[in-house]
C-alpha cells in the first residue's frame, strides 16, 4: 500500500509484480510443537477467562504488573532438582548470555520487587497474567506453553495473606459457576515437614530436595519415593516417620503428633479459622501430603483440585519467605499462587460450563452503489463515534452476500446507503431479527 512518504511503489498499477527470486517453500502452517494458536473462537474464550482473572484481582485491590517472557536463566536455577529446572526452555543468546523463557512468574515478580526496593510501600498486592514455557520432550505430547494468572502479597508475614489469596480463587471459581462440590483446596504447611526433619536432626539444606521428592508422592511408586529420600541422606526410620506424618488428613491428629507448640499447627489453625470468616470452609481441607513442586515454598502451601480426580492440579501456591533474600534482596515475607489457563478449561468442559461467546456486531453498513462507498464510510464513522460496533462492507458485493455475512457475524441491523435515500440525507435500516425496515435521517441515526 502507499505509505504516504513517497516510499510507495510509484506507478504501481503499471509495473509488473516482482518475479519471486526462488520457488516459495510451503511452510508448516501449524504453530511450533506444544504451542497453541488462538483463532477468534479460542481467543474469545481466553479473553473471557482473563477478564475474570482481572476482575477478581481488581475486586481484591491488586495492581497488575508484567515482566519479559525472556529472563536471565539464573533466575530459575535452583539446586533442589525441580521438574521446572529439568524442563527449562533456555539458550544462549547472540550476546552469549544464558537466557530462558520464563517457566513461572514468581521469580520475575521477586526481581521487580527487589529492583523497586523501598520506593514501593509494603504490602504489595500485585497480579500478572503471562505466558510461561517449558521444554518437555514431546513424548508425552504435553504443552510447552500456558498462560498463568498469579496473585502475590509481599510484606505480610501473617497467614491472613494466604487466607486472602485462597479467598480470591474461591471468588474466581464462583464467578465462573464452579462450586465447592466441583473443586476443593488441599492445604498444608511445609513447616510440618520442617518439624519432622528437625526431630530427626536432618539438616535444613535437605529441605528443598525433600519437598521436591515428596511432591512426586502421587506420581511415582512409594518405593521410589523412599529410595530417593534415602539417597539424599534420610534414615529408614526418618523416612517411615515422615511418610506416616504426610498421610495425616486431620489437624487434630497432626497436633497430637507434632504437639501444639509448633508454628505449623498454629498457622494452619489460624488459616482454617479465617476460612470460616471468609465463608469458604467447605472449599478447603487439611492434607499433609501437599508440598507443591517448587523449592522456594517455606510455609502454608495449597492446591486446587477437581473432586472427581480426573484432572491435574487446577492451581497452586503458598508462602515463600526466603525467595527474595536468595536473590540478594531484603528478607521479605511473600506468598502467592499460579493458576494455569488449560486445566480450568478442561474442568469447565467437564462441567458443561463453557460460556457461549459469539461475535456480536450492532451494525453492518453497506453501500448499494460503488459510488457511495465514501458515504458508507461516513455512516460507519458516525456510528462508531457513538460507540456502536460496525462491520463496514469494503467491496462492491451483491446484497445476498451482505445478508449472508450479516448472519455470520450476528449483526443486529443492516444499514443500507442507497442513492435515493442519500440524496435526501437518509439511510435505510433493516432490523435483522424482526425484518422491520425504515428510512432515517443520518443525523437521527442512533
Ligand atoms: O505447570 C508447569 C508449566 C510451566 C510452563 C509451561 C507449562 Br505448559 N507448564
Amino acid at each position: 500500500s502507499e505509505n504516504g512518504s513517497g516510499g510507495g511503489r510509484s506507478g504501481a498499477l503499471s509495473a509488473p509484480p516482482p518475479v519471486l527470486e526462488e520457488a516459495v517453500q510451503k511452510i508448516d502452517v501449524n504453530p511450533p510443537k506444544g504451542t497453541r494458536d488462538f483463532p477468534p473462537e479460542e481467543m474469545r474464550l481466553r479473553n473471557w477467562l482473563f477478564h475474570n482473572f482481572r476482575e477478581v484481582s481488581r475486586l481484591y485491590g491488586f495492581e497488575e504488573v508484567d515482566f519479559p517472557v525472556l529472563e536471565s536463566e539464573a533466575l530459575f536455577i535452583r539446586k533442589a532438582g525441580e521438574e521446572i529446572r529439568d524442563q527449562l526452555y533456555c539458550f544462549e543468546d547472540r550476546g552469549n548470555r544464558r537466557v530462558a523463557l520464563r517457566p513461572e512468574l514468581t521469580p520475575s515478580l521477586a526481581r521487580l520487587v527487589i529492583q523497586k526496593g523501598k520506593s514501593v510501600p509494603l504490602p504489595l498486592k500485585w497480579f500478572a497474567v503471562g505466558q510461561c514455557w517449558r521444554y518437555e520432550r514431546m513424548t508425552r505430547g504435553r504443552r510447552r506453553e500456558h498462560y498463568q494468572w498469579n496473585m502475590d502479597i509481599i510484606g505480610v508475614p501473617e497467614v491472613t495473606a494466604e487466607a486472602e489469596l485462597i479467598s480470591s480463587i474461591v471468588t474466581f471459581f464462583k464467578r465462573i459457576g464452579i462450586t465447592a462440590s466441583d473443586v476443593g483446596f488441599k492445604v498444608s504447611s511445609r513447616k510440618v515437614l520442617q518439624e519432622v526433619l528437625k526431630c530427626y536432626s536432618i539438616s535444613e539444606n535437605l529441605f528443598g530436595k525433600v519437598c521436591i521428592i515428596i511432591d512426586k508422592i502421587e506420581k511415582i511408586p512409594i518405593d521410589e519415593i523412599k529410595k530417593e529420600l534415602k539417597s539424599v541422606g534420610m534414615s529408614e526410620e526418618a523416612v517411615e516417620e515422615l511418610l506416616q506424618v504426610l498421610s495425616i488428613k486431620s489437624l487434630t491428629k497432626l497436633e497430637e503428633i507434632l504437639g501444639g507448640a509448633g508454628e505449623a499447627v498454629a498457622d494452619l489453625k489460624q488459616l482454617f479459622s479465617l476460612a470460616e470468616n471468609f465463608g469458604y470452609s467447605e472449599w478447603i481441607q487439611f492434607d499433609a501430603s501437599v508440598v507443591r513442586g517448587l523449592a522456594y515454598y517455606t510455609g502454608i502451601v495449597f492446591e486446587g483440585f477437581d473432586r472427581e480426580g480426573k484432572l491435574r492440579a487446577i492451581c497452586g501456591g503458598g508462602r515463600y519467605d526466603r525467595l527474595l533474600s536468595t536473590f540478594g534482596g531484603d528478607d521479605l515475607p511473600a506468598c502467592g499462587f499460579g493458576f494455569g489457563d488449560a486445566v480450568i478449561v478442561e474442568l469447565l468442559k467437564e462441567k458443561g460450563l463453557l460460556p457461549e461467546l459469539s461475535l456480536q456486531v450492532e451494525n453492518i453498513v453497506c453501500a448499494l452503489d460503488p459510488d457511495l462507498q465514501g458515504a458508507a464510510s461516513t455512516v460507519a464513522t458516525i456510528l462508531r463515534e457513538k460507540g456502536q460496533t460496525v462491520d463496514l462492507v469494503l467491496e462492491n458485493k451483491p446484497l445476498k452476500w451482505v445478508f449472508k455475512r450479516a448472519g455470520r457475524i450476528n449483526a443486529q441491523r443492516l444499514i443500507l446507503v442507497g442513492n435515493t435515500e442519500w440524496q435526501k440525507g437518509m439511510v435505510g435500516v433493516k432490523i435483522l431479527s424482526s425484518g422491520e425496515q425504515y428510512e432515517v435521517k443520518l443525523d437521527e441515526l442512533e
